[in-house]
């Protein structure tokens, strides 16, 4: 019989289907290998992978790195995957929670086929402060979802947030053919690197959000429109000028260093009573 997990019942499904919602498991040997090889792991490399259903990432990527943290919620695949790494010491199994876990202290890369229902739980906690030691990864997403972190064009002022610490890289669109069960969507693998030098530094992420948030609220007007609020015209037409924009840009077009740009010019140049509160 299955082992009933009392804190997660509520989201088992019926004894005969997957236990957990995102249970796609992947079975595509050229979507394995392009997931992990997105990744570049060196042998010194630490790799939490998040999902690890009945292990094809996590065993493959034990290969090529130097420790793997194999986090599963389901009780039964955890078993599965702690019987067959009893002779890896470098891979340890976590059955827990990913949203409750504790993530590394120390640099750590992704590798993992997230379960999509809560690809935004996930990617806010590696994006966030609690990822401070978040280096690099290999995520597959939804398509959409995957569409929406990579695409240039944004008014997400969350992402235009990360965007100032992380680059995000459309990889390749995974085939729903590429899991068992299939999901309903096509999938994606996306790579997120973090930047060298952030644009922003971490100790600015709420003010520039603030900015970003305002910004985009004007979004649909050009980028001397949404700005006109924040700076004078003279100032306007100096930072725009520095940060390399037209006045005509839309605003969702800006890229990061061009975010950066305007929002390091408001923090110079307007007086703190007129920045944007969130
Ligand atoms: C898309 S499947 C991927 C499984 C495996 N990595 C593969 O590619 O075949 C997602 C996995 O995440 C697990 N999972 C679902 N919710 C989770 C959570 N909150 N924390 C940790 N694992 C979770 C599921 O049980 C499932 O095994």
């Amino acid at each position: 019989m299955r082992r009933q997990n009392k804190k997660h019942r509520t989201i088992r499904k019926c004894k005969s289907g997957p236990n957990f919602t995102g249970q796609h498991l992947l079975h595509n040997p050229k979507t394995i290998k392009q997931l992990i090889e997105t990744v570049r792991l060196q042998p010194t490399d630490t790799v939490l992978e998040i999902g690890a259903g009945k292990g094809v990432i996590t065993f493959p990527v034990a290969e090529k790195a130097g420790k793997v943290i194999a986090v599963e919620i389901d009780a039964d695949y955890a078993d599965l995957l702690r019987e067959k790494a009893k002779c890896s010491p470098h891979i340890t199994i976590i059955q827990t929670d990913i949203r409750e876990m504790r993530l590394p202290a120390r640099p750590f890369c992704v590798v993992a086929n997230i379960p999509f229902s809560i690809t935004t739980a996930i990617l806010e906690k590696l994006l966030g402060s609690e990822g401070k030691a978040f280096q690099r990864g290999a995520l597959i997403l939804e398509k959409g979802a995957a569409r929406r972190f990579t695409e240039h064009a944004t008014s997400d002022p969350r992402l235009l947030m990360w965007r100032m610490h992380f680059l995000f890289a459309m990889i390749t669109v995974v085939p729903r053919t590429h899991f068992a069960p299939p999901p309903r969507v096509d999938a994606a693998i996306i790579r997120i690197t973090r930047r060298d030098r952030p644009l922003v530094p971490a100790k600015d992420n709420t003010r520039f959000l603030a900015f970003a948030a305002y910004v985009v609220r004007q979004s649909r007007l050009s980028a001397a429109e949404a700005l006109k609020g924040i700076f004078t015209p003279a100032q306007l037409k100096k930072v725009l000028m520095s940060a390399n924009a037209d006045r005509e840009q839309p605003v969702a077009s800006l890229s990061p260093e061009q975010w950066a740009s305007l929002f390091h010019a408001m923090l110079q140049h307007v007086a703190p009573y007129r920045w944007p509160r969130l």
